[in-house]
């Protein structure tokens, strides 16, 4: 191999029995190759903005190059690409390299299946659009949402919408101990959607995954916060050739004045969590690991039923106690909150 390893061109590839491996195991290095960000997936070609955030950045269609293999590429993805990157039309880039990934959403089909799918990379937090009613809030659904998300290293935010519905207390309540911030936001009919401003602040300079039932508002939310929602999935468009954006995979939209990204998820209304490990929840509670790792028993499974689990000699041994301090009701309300979490992972309903 030359000093400096191998330019793309200077790898030759032949055809073998399946017709698609390079002759050399070795890589080209693609030394000009460029930064982008993919923030659309349709059908095998990928939207990707070329040099984010930079003056010149550029919206560009390019496809996966073979040496990838069968390594998923999703929005969120930040990526080297080759070749023609000037996004003209007909032009096609090349994607030769996946950053190493910051935080990754992925689900299981179901839980009894183990295939994994990566849903969205290096995003800072999941939204988990909820209607207060009309449709009823799904609690089981929620905490499964909150269960990926802190299995993807991102924090959860519950944004309760059509608060001019039902009171948002209640289910502020229940999610609040899980560490989950929660924003409200309410429409009259044929007003504008309020409560947008605390949204935003929640979105800003970040990057949110939006999830949500049919019917709870997300639509609305999206469109009121990136109001050219449409032009934005225009890159996707491009590359179907369709009128509309019709795919149901992940598409990334940027917040007006470049304050964060929105990736909405119109394919996704569950999680299978069958991949989600008790140690990557875990982690999301950092004051419980510390006392789990403390004084539980080895295998401890950290459930109500439990023996000697550390969990509860922590949060004091009479939990009916109604005379209990503020700081011991705190306790058992977030250890409640995490074995129900714990619960949510293991059950096969995802209702
Ligand atoms: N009362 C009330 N209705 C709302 C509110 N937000 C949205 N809606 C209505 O709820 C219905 C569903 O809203 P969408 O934004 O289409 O919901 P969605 O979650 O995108 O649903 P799909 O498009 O099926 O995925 C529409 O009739 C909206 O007008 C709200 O805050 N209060």
């Amino acid at each position: 191999m030359p000093r400096g390893g191998y330019e793309d061109h200077e790898v030759r590839q032949r055809p073998n029995r399946r017709g698609s491996r390079p002759r050399t195991k070795i890589r080209p290095e693609h030394r000009e190759a460029v930064p982008a960000l993919v923030t659309g997936v349709d059908r095998g070609r990928y939207a990707v903005l070329v040099h984010p955030g930079e003056p010149h950045e550029q919206d560009v269609v390019a496809m996966k190059a073979r040496e990838l293999g069968r390594q998923r590429i999703v929005p969120g993805d930040l990526v080297a690409v080759v070749g023609d990157v000037t996004g003209a039309p007909g032009s096609l880039a090349r994607i030769v390299r996946i950053t190493p990934r910051r935080t990754l959403l992925r689900r299981t089909a179901d839980d009894t299946d183990p295939v994994e799918r990566v849903i969205v990379a290096n995003a800072d937090q999941l939204v988990i659009v909820t209607a207060l009613a009309d449709p009823e809030p799904r609690t089981r659904m929620i905490d499964r949402c909150v269960v990926a998300a802190y299995d993807a290293g991102m924090t959860a935010v519950l944004c309760l919408t059509k608060a001019d519905l039902a009171d948002p207390a209640p289910m502020a309540d229940l999610y609040r101990p899980l560490g989950v911030d929660v924003v409200v936001t309410s429409r009259a009919p044929d007003r504008e959607v309020a409560g947008l401003d605390e949204v935003r602040a929640r979105l800003d300079g970040r990057t949110s995954v939006l999830v949500g039932h049919s019917g709870v508002g997300k639509s609305t939310l999206v469109n009121a916060l990136v109001p050219d929602a449409r032009r934005a999935t225009g890159a996707v468009n491009a590359v179907t050739g369709r009128g509309r954006h019709t795919s149901s995979s992940a598409v990334a939209l940027r917040l007006p004045g470049h304050r964060g990204w929105v990736i909405d998820t119109p394919g996704v209304r569950s999680f299978g969590l069958a991949h989600v490990h008790v140690d990557s929840l875990l982690h999301a509670f950092a004051d419980l690991d510390s006392v789990v790792r403390e004084s539980c028993p080895r295998g401890c499974t950290h459930t109500q039923d439990a023996p000697d689990c550390g969990l509860d000699a922590w949060v004091g041994t009479d939990q009916e106690d109604t005379s209990a301090s503020p700081e011991r009701r705190r306790r058992a309300a977030r250890v409640d909150s995490m074995r129900r979490l714990l619960t949510a992972r293991s059950a096969t309903d995802q209702s």
